[in-house]
């Protein structure tokens, strides 16, 4: 069952596992506690610590963020340039850097095996300690970077949720943190593309990475790969959709050359969620798209039907 955490509920744990962080160096967290392959969860913050941060701003502060560049008519390329630094163009996948200004701790979103030399050329330039390669599914379409980056990068630990079937250093539940420096995401679980979907959403609900679960006007298809439209529906209404109007929402594709939307604007405007329940069921019964063209090979490694295989590590 979804259950949705009040704001002031996140809120205060965003500033506790933000704290925390700060004071142990990053660990992914449940509870103050670190996950499975954590290196320690720290002390809670003072009552006064807790208070001087609670503004969006301050959570905002210091935060770095390099997202795909672009608009609805350019047409984005996978060049490493500075404004267009994530994009694979093949799969039309949207990588995400997060990181602290201040420790230089940084996050990765949806890395893409093609793209992991690039990824990591920009985490270089920009002096960033990659800490975090976090998936935020099981991709049909590409191959994920994580493997590839761990290899590369010493101390790197790879997550995706534990209901992916997948395997990695952290495998993440609902409410989970993943802290970096001051900042800190928070796992929410969002099923329905896959059993083992996941929305990521900054501490301060200001961003939220919704992998396949919601795009640009638009959502996961529930055709394979576990997929359940009546899922998704609750998913996104549940999970996504009482977020903040003004949450930037950032999908893990695009396939127009969109890159950000509002859960205010997806909420109003996509046409498929706007619908009832009963007819969102029928569209997505009948998208009839063509299948990903890597199907063959990410099937090989996917978990499907329910076996857990090594994709991620
Ligand atoms: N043509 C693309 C595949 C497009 C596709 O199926 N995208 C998926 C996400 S990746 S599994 C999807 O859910 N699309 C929803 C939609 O409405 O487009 C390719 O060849 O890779």
């Amino acid at each position: 069952m979804c259950v949705v955490r009040p704001a002031a509920l996140a809120l205060a744990s965003a500033l506790r596992q933000r704290a925390a962080a700060s004071v142990s160096g990053l660990a992914a967290t449940r509870g103050g506690r670190p996950l499975s392959g954590g290196d320690g969860g720290g002390s809670p913050p003072s009552p006064a610590g807790c208070r001087s941060l609670c503004s969006r701003m301050a959570l905002r502060e210091g935060l770095v963020f390099r997202q795909p560049s672009g608009g609805p008519s350019s047409r984005l390329k996978d060049t490493g340039s500075a404004r267009q630094p994530l994009y694979e163009s093949s799969s039309s996948t949207y990588t995400y850097l997060l990181a602290d200004s201040n420790s230089a701790e940084a996050v990765i979103i949806d890395p893409v095996l093609e793209t992991v030399e690039r990824d990591l050329m920009l985490v270089n330039q920009l002096g960033l300690t990659l800490k975090i390669a976090v998936n935020t599914h099981c991709h049909a379409d590409h191959i994920t970077g994580s493997g590839r980056l761990k290899r590369q990068v010493s101390g790197l630990r790879s997550a995706i949720s534990r209901l992916s079937g997948a395997s990695a250093d952290l495998l993440l539940d609902d409410g989970d943190s993943i802290p970096f420096g001051r900042h800190v995401l928070t796992v929410r679980e969002t099923p329905g593309h896959t059993d083992g979907c996941v929305t990521l959403v900054l501490g301060d609900q200001s961003l939220a990475f919704t992998g396949d679960a919601l795009l640009i006007r638009g959502c996961g298809r529930t055709d394979f790969q576990q997929g359940c439209a009546n899922r998704l529906y609750d998913s996104v209404h549940q999970k996504i959709f009482t977020l903040p109007d003004q949450c930037l929402v950032y999908p893990a594709h695009d396939y127009k050359g969109q890159t950000v939307s509002t859960v205010g604007e997806e909420r109003r405007f996509n046409p498929r969620l706007t619908r009832s329940r009963e007819e969102f069921i029928d569209i997505m019964n009948n998208l009839n798209l063509e299948k990903p063209a890597k199907i063959a090979l990410t099937a090989a490694v996917l978990p499907i039907p329910r076996v857990p295989v090594t994709i991620v590590n």
